[in-house]
């Protein structure tokens, strides 16, 4: 018979205020992440533990990889391009023109290279905003930006199933993770649904990525632990819990993809919080440890 245990490892103690976007970089072995409001892509070398970075002109909340090399990112209300080697962004499109209060939340590239990103109100404090004020958009590879739907709160985490016939999403104060009919072709999606409520200890969904059985894994914001969730039959099949209670997002990566990654963060816990969670604003890694028992 197989057990597995988890083993969960702070590898980069508490730098970020607002940690996010973790994305695996296969080519150098690094993991990319942004610090929302310290304006920061950081990029993060699990061989020489290295961290690099580079700071931008405005909160930077997603960041991706470019096909033709470089990241793409979400800064402000503008998706960008950026030059990693002369630490230049270049403006590809900007959002929101109408709203100069709001600014771009987590953002993923689809299966054929759409760059897909939505909107929020500043916050006055965690999940404190105007409401209503996101949008959901995606940038074309021929650069154009097409706008899914407004009226979102909080635009969070995204990803496509397996078979790209299907889109996840998350506006974190609707406590639901939506699914919608997509069609690779043209970007469009339909037939909005939900596939779970969180429940109450479980908190605020934020990130979320899928893995190689297309399974749900959601950030659970307040809730310290990233969550698996069936979306077929809409059930919780597993809790990770972590040492910190801000978790943000979370990717897949390292070796064959084994590794998962969370962010989290530091803003928003008082003195006595962080003596007891030192390692808020860190960078974690989950590890599956399979132990065969043979009798
Ligand atoms: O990480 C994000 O996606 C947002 O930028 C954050 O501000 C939190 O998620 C939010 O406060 C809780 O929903
Ligand atoms: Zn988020």
């Amino acid at each position: 018979m197989t057990m597995s245990a988890i083993k969960i490892e702070c590898v980069l103690p508490g730098n970020c205020r607002l940690g996010e976007s973790p994305v695996w970089e296969e080519a150098s072995n690094s993991l990319l992440f942004v610090d929302i409001p310290a304006k920061r892509v950081c990029r993060w070398d699990s061989l020489s533990q290295r961290v690099q970075q580079m700071t931008v002109d405005a909160p930077v909340s997603s960041v991706a990889l470019r096909q033709s090399g470089g990241y793409v990112a979400t800064i402000g209300t503008k998706f960008c391009a950026l030059n990693w080697e002369d630490q230049s962004a270049i403006v590809l499109a900007t959002v929101d023109k109408d709203k100069k209060n709001n600014r771009f939340n987590d953002g993923k590239v689809d299966p054929a290279g759409r760059y897909f990103a939505g909107t929020m109100a500043e916050e006055t404090a965690p999940a404190v905003l105007e409401r209503h004020q996101g949008s959901l958009y995606s940038l074309f590879p021929d650069h154009h930006v097409e706008k899914y739907f407004d009226q979102v709160d909080i635009s969070n985490g995204l990803d496509w199933s397996l078979d790209h016939k299907i889109f996840y999403y998350i506006d974190s104060l609707s406590y639901s993770v939506d699914a919608f009919d997509y069609d690779l072709q043209t970007g469009k999606i339909s037939n909005r649904r939900s596939v779970y409520k969180l429940e109450k200890e479980e908190q605020i969904p934020d990130g979320m990525c899928i893995d190689a059985e297309g399974k749900l894994w959601v950030a659970c914001y307040n809730g310290g632990r990233v969550i698996r969730l069936d979306p077929q039959t809409g059930k919780r099949l597993q809790t990770v819990k972590l040492p910190v209670d801000k978790t943000t997002s979370c990717c897949f990566g390292g070796k064959d993809y084994s590794e998962m990654y969370v962010t989290c963060a530091r803003d928003g816990i008082d003195p006595e919080g962080l003596l007891r969670q030192p390692e808020a604003g860190g960078i974690f890694k989950v590890i599956w440890q399979f132990l065969f028992l043979y009798g």
